[in-house]
């Protein structure tokens, strides 16, 4: 049977509809959801795209956490579900306490939009089992506030459970997409609860599915072949 994935409309979200050709191009079956539905309509996984849900009023995903669709989602994460927040999505699972953090603006104040070198950390989530541990990647990244924090208790603890699960790669020139684009500390770029089951990570891998698209580099499908076979063996 095909995995059924929901992306999740908000007012103000842009990447939904990448976001639903990803899943469809690993293989899964996408399945809208508005953010006024409280009904996940039996899927599988959630994922909360990138944009600029509720305009970023307040502060980005301050709101769209209260939404109906949210607790839902909130329910289920915590059920096991498996969730990718992708940037406003990321932004979302923080305000909505499912990932530890927050994201503050950029260091450089203003919007930064390239390709950025990841190095995959951590393998043992269920979005990214396909790549291997220490494996660099590179996917477009577009954000303005993309500077995740914590206090340092909370970043020792992520380090020490390994769940850190994408940092931003050094070692080349940035030209190259090298190096931390938002001052994010420790380099993080997207991180997993304990379960492993929810992801949150900036850069955006539904824009790097398709070899005729962008730079023609797939880097970003392995999260998405990921979560399928965990649900296929599920
Ligand atoms: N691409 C996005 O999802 C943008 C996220 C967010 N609203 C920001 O600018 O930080």
């Amino acid at each position: 049977m095909t995995a059924r994935i929901g992306v999740v409309t908000f007012p103000g979200t842009l990447d939904d509809r990448d976001s639903q050709r990803a899943v469809r191009v690993a293989g899964a079956e996408a399945v809208p959801l508005w953010h006024r539905d409280k009904d996940l309509k039996q899927v599988d996984a959630v994922v909360l795209p990138g944009g600029f849900s509720y305009g970023d009023y307040l502060r980005a995903g301050a709101i769209s956490r209260f939404s109906p669709v949210m607790e839902s989602v909130i329910e289920q994460a915590r059920a096991g579900m498996p969730v990718l927040g992708i940037c406003n999505g990321f932004q979302v699972l923080t305000e909505a306490h499912l990932l530890p953090g927050a994201m503050l603006r950029n260091t450089a104040l203003h919007f930064v939009c390239r390709d950025q070198r990841l190095r995959v950390e951590s393998t043992a989530t269920d979005w990214t089992a396909d790549f291997t541990p220490g494996q660099e990647i590179s996917v477009p990244l577009k954000n303005i506030d993309g500077r995740y924090t914590a206090d340092e208790r909370t970043l020792d603890e992520l380090e020490a459970e390994g769940r850190v699960a994408f940092r931003y790669a050094s070692g080349g020139p940035a030209r190259d997409g090298y190096g931390n684009p938002n001052g994010s500390q420790r380099d993080i770029a997207g991180i997993t609860n304990a379960a492993g089951n929810v992801v949150g990570l900036m850069p955006h891998p539904e824009h790097a599915v398709e070899p005729l698209i962008g730079t023609g580099r797939t880097d970003g499908l392995g999260l998405f072949t990921s979560v399928l076979k965990k649900l296929v063996s599920a």
